[in-house]
């Protein structure tokens, strides 16, 4: 057997289609290459072994289940840092005093290390295997995200975050500057040729972006051929605050548009003040909206319509927002975005002053199927990554989660009961898991984390260390306030290794090759 072939036997859940929950019983599913080889039954099960030269077949136990990887599309890598803080204002408050501080901090890049690999561990731990990242305005701690994703094995679109203007003074970026950093970046994203990792254009939003900035990023996306994330109709200060920088265009779609940033490479978050006539421009433009329901409850000021949108055409995938979203995982975001749509209806009802629920009323809710539904494919679509993961079928990448739901009393975070069925106890596991059901996470077939390890890391600490970074990694320590060492980043080609082994690693004690 191919040491690269492996082959599995149990219940495989996913959503081919929005609202329809697949269970695979008893397949059999041969992983070669990081890819899906053979989705078969048991009773291939014989020929597969034999086709591929495989001694075993894995069989999970009672109770485990696989479900493809998370795909969190909106995510604020440096605002991990204060996630679960800072929730009491609104966002453009939001954004001078909490959020603002907190990413320049990142120029401090040995914090940068040890707290982006806090990040990437605890967003695998809670299965998201692919997320799309805005980084922060510096280059060189998007550089350290990157080295991070690679080490640690997960997929993602990751952005250097552009801004050059209503911005504080020592968190801004002059536009050729800006410009010149972001090409930078994609170089050097794409040349890590990390076929998990890809870069993206940020501009971070039409109020600190001047029309030239976001032109020049538009032109380096199409030169590059990378995605575009920014924010779109979030919340009533910022879309008020653009009407008044450009009273010349009718809405933040319309601005986009003129500067070249609607693709079907562009992924715009929120949305919940988008028009109709929005959501079917951007539709035209294959361009998705990532849905994060838990920020809007805290940042946004209305509702995001996920039905309705993807009626009108609409690519739509979830997204934590952290930190505008307090909880780092896509769980959460499942359950938030059925709260969403429960809230919808309720507030219909509520409009509408009486008692009958409409069958109107009734469009907008969706159940924990359908945000399964979004968490995977969804995401999947909004990527442009949809013939490479979102479901279990012959020809994608086994990005998956092995789920256990018989951890009872206090080993896990729900109980199970007798007469409870497969589907039951899956829904539960949506509804009421946590990391704790996650025994196991793969991305492109390997597996990157299993119990509290972090296998591709691990693999490098063990075949790699040098007693330089064997040490390091035994020290635990918080990053020092003042950098005591040389800060340039270090060359690519040692990135993988380097560091962070480490996340712990002491300013003073790494070398830097
Ligand atoms: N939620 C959210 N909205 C934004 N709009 C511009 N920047 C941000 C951000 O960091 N978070
Ligand atoms: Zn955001």
């Amino acid at each position: 057997m191919a040491a690269d072939t492996f082959a599995f036997r149990g219940t495989f859940f996913h959503t081919p289609a929005y609202g329809q929950l697949e269970a695979l019983r008893d397949a059999v599913v041969v992983i070669q290459d990081g890819k899906i080889a053979r989705l078969g039954t048991s009773g291939d099960e014989a020929a597969l072994m034999r086709e591929f030269g495989l001694s075993e077949v894995r069989r999970l136990k009672e109770g485990q289940y696989f479900v493809p990887g998370f795909i969190d599309t909106h995510v604020h890598a440096p605002q991990y840092k204060f996630t679960g803080t800072g929730t009491d204002i609104a966002l453009m408050d939001w954004l001078k005093k909490y959020t603002f501080p907190a990413e320049g901090s990142f120029r401090d890049l040995d914090a940068a290390h040890h707290r982006y690999a806090l990040l990437v561990k605890r967003f695998l731990a809670n299965g998201t295997t692919t997320a799309m990242y805005y980084g922060s305005l510096h280059l060189e701690p998007n550089l350290i995200l990157v080295d991070t994703i690679e080490r640690l094995g997960q997929r993602a679109v990751v952005g250097k975050v552009n801004m050059d203007r209503h911005s504080p003074d020592d968190y801004v970026e002059a536009t050729s500057d800006g410009i010149r950093d972001a090409e930078e970046f994609i170089k050097y994203t794409q040349g890590k040729k990390c076929t998990r990792i890809e870069p993206c254009i940020t501009p971070r939003f039409i109020p600190t972006c001047t029309p030239e900035l976001m032109k020049g990023l538009a032109s380096l996306a199409q030169k590059y051929g990378t995605h575009i994330q920014s924010h779109i109709s979030e919340c009533c200060g910022e879309v008020n605050c653009v009407r008044e920088m450009h009273p010349e265009y009718a809405s933040d779609a319309a601005v986009f548009e003129e500067m070249g940033m609607l693709t079907s490479k562009t992924v715009m978050a929120h949305g919940t003040l988008l028009s109709d006539d929005d959501i079917k421009h951007l539709a035209s433009r294959g361009t998705a909206v990532s849905h994060c329901p838990l920020s809007n409850f805290f940042l946004g000021d209305a509702f995001f319509k996920v039905n309705h949108a993807l009626s009108l055409g609409l690519k739509v995938g979830l997204g934590t927002d952290v930190a505008g979203g307090i909880q780092p995982s896509m769980l959460s975001a499942q359950r938030m975005a059925v709260v969403n749509s429960r809230c919808l209806r309720a507030h219909k009802l509520a409009v509408s002053g009486g008692t009958i629920v409409t069958p109107e009323m009734e469009k907008d809710v969706i159940t924990f199927k359908e945000a399964l539904w979004l968490a995977t494919v969804g995401g999947a679509q909004a990527l442009n990554m949809e013939d490479r993961v979102g479901t279990f079928a012959v020809g994608k990448e086994f990005d998956a989660l092995l789920v256990d739901t018989s951890l009872g009393g206090t080993a896990g975070p729900f109980d199970v009961f007798e007469g409870e069925d497969d589907l039951q106890r899956f829904e539960k596991f949506i509804n009421l898991g946590d990391d704790r059901n996650l025994l196991e996470v793969y991305v492109q077939g390997k597996c990157v984390k299993r119990g509290d390890s972090f296998e591709l890391e691990a693999a490098i600490l063990k075949s790699g260390a040098d007693s330089d970074r064997a040490m390091a990694a035994a020290t635990p320590a918080e990053p020092n306030a003042e950098p005591t060492v040389d800060l340039a980043h270090q060359p690519a080609s040692d990135s993988p290794a380097s560091g962070e082994a480490e996340a712990e690693e002491p300013a003073a004690k790494r070398s830097r090759r």
